[in-house]
């Protein structure tokens, strides 16, 4: 039999911890992995996110992949993923944090590359934030269903019982899955690969690409969700950053951003998430000479009022004539510095 790339898919709710995940299982496995990232806003910020620990992501933006009617896109990248020359063991798909896991699994099914199969789909389940989650139109059952895999993050944050209830709630909607504690992404990255290897069913092993073809599968598309960006040449307010993260308006449920904020030491590059309201922020390194440049996207079920698009232009610009920030407006964001 010809060699075959498995292709893996990694699905989870907007913020539930897919890109910490793939980061970690790229920082501990061992193999060549690439990396196919999808963005449901315009503005690609998830390469940034995973950039650094992979050679090249192939970046999909501008919709959600379980959506899109032309699969030449992913076709063109799984092509480019499974040429021999590269030689790799798996090909991960990030999916938005929107996709519907049996549109993806169809998308891979469906697709005309030789060289690739579906190698199983991991889902990923904030286990703090799952009621948020729901608000906002996603369905637990309906995303586990198709899992080999359930990875629980947010395991520190949730609290006492949740974590059991998840768990349980799982059990029922997909009694076949494995379903691991991966707080900060901590899961074993073998268990990708045995994901691989366990497409072909064996005595009661749940047939996964049948959730892809499914007769009685047809795509309902996912509750309408909003993506809003800003996109600047320029730094952001830190202290206006900081009150849109940790109080962002009631239909955003993620923001992430990848900011420049003006220092008495020149600009600094951070990285910032926030998870229905929970809030991370990272130092990132940046080119000195680099100019100024600003990216926060803001996600979250679509409401008529729009809330968000003032939120997001009292960021900036910030011009290189104001002044430097306050030591203690820059403090309002550095306090949720992790570590
Ligand atoms: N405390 C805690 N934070 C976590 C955990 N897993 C992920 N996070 C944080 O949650 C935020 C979102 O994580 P991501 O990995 O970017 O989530 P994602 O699912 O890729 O997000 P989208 O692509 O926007 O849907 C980041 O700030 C992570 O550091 C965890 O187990 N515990």
């Amino acid at each position: 039999m010809s060699h075959t790339v498995p292709v893996l898919i990694l699905t989870g709710y907007l913020g539930a911890g897919k890109t910490t995940v793939l980061n970690h299982f790229l920082a501990t496995g061992r193999g060549g992995i690439g990396v196919i990232i999808n963005d449901f806003g315009d503005v690609n910020v998830e390469a940034a996110l995973v950039a650094g620990h992979v050679a090249d992501p192939v970046s999909i933006a501008g919709g959600c992949l379980c959506c899109i009617e032309d699969p030449a896109q992913l076709d063109d990248a799984l092509r480019t993923l499974s040429r021999p020359a590269l030689d790799l063991d798996a090909i991960v798909i990030e999916g938005s944090g929107l996709a519907e896991p049996p549109g993806l699994i169809q998308l891979v099914l469906a697709s005309t590359v030789a060289g690739v199969r579906f190698g199983g789909l991991v889902e990923v389940v904030d286990a703090a934030h799952t009621a948020h989650a729901e608000a906002g139109g996603w369905d637990l059952a309906q995303h586990v269903r198709a899992a080999a895999v359930v990875l629980l993050t947010k395991t520190d944050l949730a609290q006492p019982g949740e974590v059991a209830e998840v768990r349980e709630r799982i059990g029922r909607a997909n009694p076949l899955a494995m379903v691991l504690d991966a707080p900060h992404g901590a899961a074993d990255p073998r268990l990708f690969f045995d994901t691989a290897e366990r497409t072909v069913p064996e005595g009661g092993q749940l047939p996964l690409w049948e959730f892809g073809t499914s007769p009685g599968y047809t795509h309902a598309h996912h509750v309408r969700h909003r993506a809003e960006s800003l996109d600047v040449p320029a730094p952001v307010d830190p202290a206006a950053l900081a009150d849109l993260l940790a109080d962002p308006p009631d239909a955003v449920h993620r923001i992430k951003a990848v900011v420049d904020v003006p220092t008495a030491r020149g600009l600094r590059r951070f990285v910032a998430h926030s998870v229905a309201g929970y809030v991370c922020v990272e130092r990132a390194g940046r080119d000195p000479d680099a100019p100024a440049h600003s990216v926060v996207v803001a996600i979250g079920p679509a409401q008529d009022d729009d809330a968000v698009r003032p939120r997001l232009e009292a960021l900036a610009p910030v011009t290189a004539e104001a002044p430097v920030p306050s030591a203690r407006d820059l403090r309002r964001l550095t306090r949720f510095l992790r570590g």
